[in-house]
């Protein structure tokens, strides 16, 4: 990581690293302060909007269930398919809080971030100790892309939505598939409400 100069802010985004056993211990060996921010949005819709994105590379891809479930029959659940086992987050918190303590950590809501983008924004500057510069003012609802986009992005007089693999259409997967994932979800959900003391709304 580059040096952070006084009234700097350096940021990295990972994804995986939540989900990567040996990152905790490396960042805070590099630094103690790191605040951490967290998007998570639905389990299952994560999982679904995860196979999307793998079947735009793969197209031959099998079925959702075919991956989903180990076994149809019984509805058990392969836990050993990425675009599932990314979803546990309790778990991935788990070996996070051996490192950190949970105040280093901001939990933002990927549901949020669509219906109220600017207030999710709030709460990240607050968290980072930022002036509140990011505001209602920036965003707009771009009906066309059915998401929020940037009124007018620095450096651009013209409005910007995100790129054409953010915001896909989801292929329909049977509603007992993700019932039954659902289901999979609730408790590992429920810990992690407890955990984060905060309820996502996701069952
Ligand atoms: N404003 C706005 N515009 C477009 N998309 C938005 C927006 N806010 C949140 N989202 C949701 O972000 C999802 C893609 O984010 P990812 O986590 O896959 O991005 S990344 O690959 O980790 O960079 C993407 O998931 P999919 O809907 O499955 O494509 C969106 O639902």
């Amino acid at each position: 990581m580059p040096r952070t100069l006084e009234g700097q802010i350096t940021m990295e985004k990972t994804p995986s690293y939540f989900i990567t056993k040996e990152a905790p211990r490396r960042v805070i060996s590099m630094s103690r302060h790191t605040r951490l921010i967290v998007v998570v949005r639905d389990p299952v819709t994560r999982a679904v909007s995860d196979y999307t994105q793998t079947l735009t590379k793969s197209p031959g891809l099998p079925s959702f269930q075919n991956l989903a479930f180990r076994n149809a029959t019984t509805g058990l659940i392969d836990t050993s398919w990425s675009a599932v086992r990314i979803g546990i987050y309790a778990k991935h918190l788990e070996n996070w809080l051996r490192y950190f303590p949970l105040s280093r950590f901001l939990f933002v809501s990927g549901e949020r971030l669509v219906t109220d983008p600017a207030g999710e924004m709030g709460r990240v500057q607050d968290f980072l100790r930022l002036k509140r510069v990011v505001t209602d003012k920036h965003f707009y609802f771009n009906q066309t892309k059915g998401f929020p986009c940037l009124k007018k992005p620095e450096g651009s007089s013209r409005p910007r939505c995100l790129g054409k693999s953010k915001g896909r259409p989801h292929p329909q997967i049977p509603s007992e598939v993700l019932l039954r994932l659902r289901d999979f979800y609730r408790p590992f959900n429920l810990k992690f409400y407890q955990m984060t003391g905060h309820n996502f709304g996701w069952d």
